[in-house]
């Protein structure tokens, strides 16, 4: 979208109609506004009929009018007109008001110092006291003493519990949004708007205790009033710790988004007149709760994705528990199994054929290949020709302080500073539980282009961040959690595919740990020579979905005809890494196939890897138990409840009686660059600090200062 949709008259909202009667949504004005008595008023340029007003004040009618006045900028992008922010704050005990005029001259400051501005186009901001303005002058539409300057709103507000004047202004915006006589989104002739609250965690330590709310309230209603102009996430400062340091984040944000505006007239990814607002939520519904309800399922634990879209590998344990059993062994014994097109033996391409496709290697997802379009439909972002990647929905979550997955639980991955992804979108099996039947790429070995690692690296981060800046304006994401979201920290090479399978991955990884972001990296047990070859990772896993041969062939259905023995040394050579690598056993249990009479089986295998970890779902007391009869030293160290996830860890990280599941990021990178990729060094040298109460068996695994919501967003009281 160009930068004349947010131009009165042009964009969706503020529509009129040739003749300059003002449109109404839902093509009519509603009956009952009719006084029977109806006069055109012809003064009013707007085509707003204020006798039809009924109610409607003389301020709130002249207010609407001027809402159709400014024109926007129409010199192929950037601002053409003068621009200003509008500080507007409240204060009861005076420190927002001080804060707002400190603010302004920050501001007006570094505007200035943005490049390629000229001085010009912005005017000095002014500050304004929502106790001193008539809210109908500014807040149903932009105030006609205004005209010819775009507009910037900022809202400064301290949170207070008790009657202020923050009540009577989050009951005017309300009202306005719901005045059947006003335009749904009458602000959105603004360039944009923040908010930033002021609140004290002494009395209110957290959001779900009233920490910040009605500057979260404010954020939501403006959301709506302006038609999802949110430029910059809320910020929240504490008056008493971190007000200055919260604040300058978020000015540093807002004068960047501003800087943006300026060059090219819209507000950038993911918000209203700027290009894809698919990722983010859609404010412009009548249902408050909707606002907050983006599809995500965060504490329903039964469900799984109806749409056939496998979403996150990290809940796959759930969806595959999901799929009714007699479909499941349906598929199994109907699908062919997959036939080998790379070994030598018996194949249906005869040979011939085979050696011309494979002089001359292809891409192996091409733009125009179902792949490609089945994965980019679903969020994905395709890099090079074999990588993907994507936002997971933890992230998203995480960014808005409703929780994260269960790897922040166990291990202290931030979910907001997490980036999925994998350099190999191909892989050697073909699950009963994958949804890419019939369109992935598979292959026993690599016979595609191969991609150089820093094409991959750069362009996964570059779409990343991409997927992060749209999510800017979603609903409910927090300024700090955002600001942090734009450095990535942890990379989880668990996307579809298989990551060791990529020719380069030694270097990828070294790509990633050189710019100190740790690698969480899955395979399927497939590729044994491979594996071995694998230099430092943060924390090694391996896919386990069956316990004994028969299981895993029905289930994973692999393409190796030695499937099992690669499997079997793959077990080995992780036994064998398990003083050099954080290795873990990640169980997915299929159920009907693999859980009944299978537990003596898993601890066969955890008998023969002795992994440091394993990720289970299920019959977690049962493992215990044999693990325990078997002396092998492992015990229940942590749980993520809501993705019914359970860590048993070995007593390896267990210190004086303290289960110490988390990593020490930054001791795993300085080991790194001490001793080299090759280096040695055990898991045990990076062990981090003890793993917090909340996340041990039984106290249910969700950081407290997050807030726990249901499907729709709605805030759980525990
Ligand atoms: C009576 C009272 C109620 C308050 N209620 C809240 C609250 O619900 N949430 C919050 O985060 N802070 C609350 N605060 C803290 C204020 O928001 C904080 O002190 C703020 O900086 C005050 O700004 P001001 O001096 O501009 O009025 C409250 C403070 C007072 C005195
Ligand atoms: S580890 Fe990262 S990618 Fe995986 S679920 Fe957690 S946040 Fe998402």
């Amino acid at each position: 979208m160009g930068p004349q949709s947010w131009i009165p008259g042009s964009g969706s909202s503020m529509d009129q109609v040739s003749n300059g009667t003002r449109r109404y949504e839902g093509g009519s004005r509603p009956q009952e506004a009719h006084t029977g008595n109806e006069t055109r008023n012809d003064d009013d340029d707007t085509g707003y009929d204020n006798a039809r007003c009924g109610g409607v004040n003389k301020a709130k009618a002249a207010a609407v009018s001027s809402t159709t006045a400014p024109a926007g900028p129409t010199d192929g992008g950037s601002l053409n007109r003068e621009a200003q922010v509008l500080i507007f704050y409240s204060s009861i005990t005076t420190n927002t008001g001080r804060i707002a005029n400190e603010f302004k001259a920050n501001l007006d400051a570094a505007i200035k110092a943005l490049p390629d501005l000229p001085d010009s186009k912005f005017l000095d901001a002014e500050v304004l006291d929502l106790a001193e303005i008539d809210f109908d002058d500014y807040f149903i539409a932009p105030p006609a003493s205004k005209k010819g300057v775009d507009l910037f709103y900022m809202i400064l507000l301290p949170s207070y519990n008790i009657d202020t004047i923050n009540d009577t202004f989050l009951e005017h915006l309300k009202e306005t949004h719901y005045d059947f006589r006003i335009d749904t989104g009458s602000l959105s002739a603004l360039l944009g708007y923040s908010v930033f609250g002021f609140g004290d965690r002494e009395g209110w330590p957290d959001e779900n205790e009233g920490y910040c709310f009605q500057a979260k309230e404010v954020d939501k209603w403006m959301a709506r009033l302006t038609g999802r102009k949110r430029a910059y996430p809320v910020g929240m400062g504490d008056i008493k710790i971190d007000y200055r340091e919260r604040m300058a984040e978020w000015t540093s944000g807002v004068t960047e988004i501003l800087g943006q505006v300026a060059r090219t007239g819209n507000l950038g990814e993911g918000l209203p007149g700027s290009g894809s607002a698919v990722e983010s939520d859609d404010e412009s519904g009548s249902d408050v709760d909707e606002e907050y309800d983006d599809g995500e399922t965060l504490v329903d634990s039964g469900s799984g994705s109806a749409s056939g879209d496998l979403g996150d590998v990290e809940d796959l344990g759930k969806i595959v528990e999901g799929i009714p059993k007699e479909a499941k062994e349906a598929a199994a014994a109907e699908a062919p199994l997959a036939v080998d097109f790379t070994n030598y033996g018996k194949s249906v391409v005869p040979l011939r054929k085979r050696a011309a496709a494979q002089a001359v290697p292809k891409e192996m997802v091409p733009k125009n290949s179902p792949t490609y379009a089945s994965l980019t439909k679903q969020g994905y972002a395709i890099v090079g020709s074999h990588s993907g990647v994507k936002i997971c929905r933890w992230t998203k979550s995480a960014l808005r302080g409703r929780g994260s997955c269960y790897k922040y639980s166990f291990y202290g991955i931030n979910s907001h500073q997490c980036m999925e992804s994998t350099p190999s979108l191909s892989c050697s099996n073909k699950c009963v539980f994958c949804w890419r039947h019939g369109t992935n790429p598979v292959g026993t070995t690599w016979r595609w282009v191969v991609d150089p690692p820093d094409l991959i690296f750069n362009g996964i981060k570059a779409n990343h961040y991409q997927k992060i800046k749209v999510l800017r304006g979603m609903a409910g994401v927090r300024a700090e959690r955002y600001a942090e979201a734009m450095r990535i920290r942890h990379c989880a090479l668990s996307l579809v595919g298989e990551p060791i399978f990529y020719p380069h991955i030694n270097e990828f990884l070294a790509l990633l740990h050189g710019d100190r972001i740790s690698s969480f990296l899955v395979c399927n047990a497939q590729h044994p020579d491979q594996l071995a070859a694998l230099k430092a990772v943060t924390q090694l896993y391996v896919s386990i979905d069956a316990s004994n041969k028969e299981s895993l062939r029905r289930i994973d259905r692999p393409l190796h005809r030695d499937f099992w023995e690669r499997f079997q040394r793959c077990l080995d050579i992780l036994r064998e890494k398990r003083f050099k690598h954080r290795t873990v056993f990640r169980l997915t249990l299929v159920k009907g196939f693999n859980i009944d009479d299978e537990v003596e089986g898993y601890a066969d295998l955890v008998e023969r890897g002795l992994p440091c970890f394993v990720e289970i779902k299920g019959f977690v007391r049962a493992l215990e138990r044999r693990l325990g009869e078997r002396g092998l030293g492992y015990g229940i160290a942590a749980e993520h409840a809501h993705s019914c996830c359970v860590l048993i860890a070995s007593d390896r990280f267990r210190v004086d009686g303290k289960w110490h599941t988390k990593i020490d990021y930054e001791r795993f990178f300085q080991l790194l660059e001490e001793r080299g990729a090759d280096g040695d060094w055990t898991p045990e040298e990076y062990m981090g600090e003890e793993t917090p109460e909340w996340a041990t068996w039984g106290n249910g695994g969700f950081d407290p200062r997050d807030e726990r919501v249901d499907r729709k967003g709605r805030k759980i009281e525990i």
